[in-house]
């Protein structure tokens, strides 16, 4: 008897819970359009196998279906695409900020980043926040850029000794750049990524990054079941080895806080220290708290970076006349290469180096979009959608919408030298907008600065083949970024 109750409990709770999906399901489906449907797969089976195929035909749909279509996946699942820059407004402007919930896909996430900034929402991401906002003072970031200043001429020696010598792929080299800054300013520590890019701790990095890659497009990859899977043990190890590696250097940098060792004051604050010195309610985070924030930085701050900073070499490398522009601006600022003396003022002064770097996160945005979970019902082009759906709005297929921006595949950073035009504001939104914007856009601006003013002075660039584009969670090429350095 008991089990024949249980029993009609269960289904009773399945048919609701199935009822109920279908409506929102059909609700989508009657308002948007959307490609031809598999009926168990859904839009699943209008997609090729391989990661570039993906992203081409994901954006061949925003010309066929117009800027919001649906796609469909098993069990009544229904995702929204946006490119429509109202819509994509009135989504991150929501005055109730707290409730930003990032889509379903971000959970890949937390076995590495628990729920940091990055994919936490509520009252734990406000609060976060707002220990969180200081770090990225004018006067810290002064100092970041010492440390940036330095650990580009490191990649600069490197440069040297493949210059004249063929094509290169450009993105492995600036990700261990773009490491090294973040782990020094994150942690206080360099993980010397440049000099030893076989580290532990390096090397698991770089496979949690693919790892993560390769889970998006897992079928299991969004459940727990993926971590019965031997990729999911994989990922497991690999989550142990750096979370290892934050732990202690938490452990390490508490103690001596504890001690009462100065921090000396002479060296950079780094986020580390902001946050092991932050309270929340009268209590200290705990190191568990703090790590979720350090690997959040870790990830969040350096593979798009990397993707920045790749992508407008390569395009510097295809445009010969940007480039030597660029070349003459720098010439003026910083006088010869052997002399460049990097700061923060002399960086923001540079303002065609400003628009080449805006220009290039416009054409290839390294977050190519960005997913939400609806917390309340919410009015998308007219359609009132329910609380609960996911969104995906796409940063690509808006910076390359010919409303927006007109003849978009042409590299052109003039179209930055007025800011008056206000009909584009939110279809630029390469480092996302509103009250969960990224956090890092003031640093990632200035590490990509210091980068690309280095090598223009030191470099000339050359093109290589074409990039073949995945757009996962990071803008990426399969083929590689692949240039051609001559030394000036
Ligand atoms: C060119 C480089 C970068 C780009 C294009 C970029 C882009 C973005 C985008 C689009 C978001 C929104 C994500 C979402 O809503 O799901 C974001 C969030 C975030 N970014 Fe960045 N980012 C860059 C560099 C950095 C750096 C250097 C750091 C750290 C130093 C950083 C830390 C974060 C964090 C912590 C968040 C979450 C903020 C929150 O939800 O409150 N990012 N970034």
């Amino acid at each position: 008897m008991i089990l024949l109750v249980l029993f009609t409990l269960v289904v009773a709770y399945a048919v609701n819970f199935l009822y109920k999906k279908w409506r929102v399901y059909r609700l989508l489906l009657d308002n948007f359009k959307t490609p031809p449907r598999h009926p168990i797969f859904g839009t699943l089976t209008i997609f090729p196998k391989t990661a570039p195929e993906i992203f081409k035909t994901f954006l061949s749909l925003f010309g066929k279906y117009g800027k919001n279509f649906v796609l469909t996946r098993p069990i009544l699942d229904a995702q929204i695409i946006i490119s429509d820059a109202k819509d994509v407004e009135a989504i991150l402007t929501n005055p109730n900020t707290k409730n930003a919930r990032k889509a379903a896909g971000y959970r890949i996430l937390e076995p590495w980043l628990g729920t940091g900034l990055l994919t936490s929402y509520g009252e734990k991401w406000f609060t976060r926040r707002k220990i969180i906002t200081p770090s990225f003072h004018f006067n810290i970031l002064d100092d970041f850029v010492n440390v940036m200043s330095k650990q580009s001429d490191i990649l600069m020696k490197h440069l040297k000794s493949m210059a004249g010598k063929g094509e290169v792929d450009i993105y492995p080299i600036v990700n261990a750049f773009a490491l090294d800054v973040i782990s020094e300013t994150a942690m206080g520590v360099t993980v010397n990524a440049q000099a030893d890019p076989n580290s532990e701790y390096v090397t698991s990095v770089k496979k949690m990054s693919r790892a993560v890659q390769e889970r998006l497009h897992h079928p299991l990859g969004k459940t727990g079941l993926y971590n019965l899977t031997s990729k999911g043990k994989y990922q497991k190890t690999l989550t142990t080895i750096l979370h290892n590696f934050t732990d202690k250097i938490i452990g390490e940098r508490r103690d001596q806080l504890l001690s009462n060792t100065k921090i000396d004051k002479g060296s950079h604050m780094n986020f580390l220290d902001i946050l092991l010195h932050a309270s929340v309610g009268g209590k200290p985070l705990t190191n568990a708290d703090i790590r979720e924030e350090v690997d959040t930085f870790m990830f969040e701050g350096h593979d798009t970076t990397a993707s920045g900073m790749a992508f407008t070499l390569y395009l510097l490398s295809r445009h010969a006349d940007v480039q030597e522009k660029l070349y003459q601006e720098l010439k003026k600022v910083f006088g010869s290469k052997d002399e460049m003396e990097i700061t923060n003022k002399k960086l923001i002064g540079l303002e065609y180096l400003e628009m080449v770097i805006k220009e290039s996160l416009r054409i290839l945005p390294p977050v190519p979009g960005i997913g939400r979970q609806l917390m309340e019902d919410t009015l998308i082009g007219g359609t009132t959608v329910p609380a609960g759906v996911n969104l995906l709005l796409s940063i690509y297929a808006m910076q390359h919408d010919p409303d927006y921006y007109p003849n978009p595949e042409k590299f052109d950073p003039e179209r930055f030298r007025s800011q008056s035009d206000n009909k584009r504001t939110f279809a630029y939104i390469p480092f996302s907008a509103g009250g969960r914007n990224c956090i890092g856009q003031k640093f990632a601006l200035l590490d990509l600065k210091t980068l690309i003013a280095k090598v223009i002075m030191n470099f000339k660039l050359l093109p290589g083949p074409e990039v073949i584009l995945q757009g996962d969670l990071i803008l990426k090429a399969s083929n590689g970024i692949r240039i051609r350095f001559e030394q000036r």
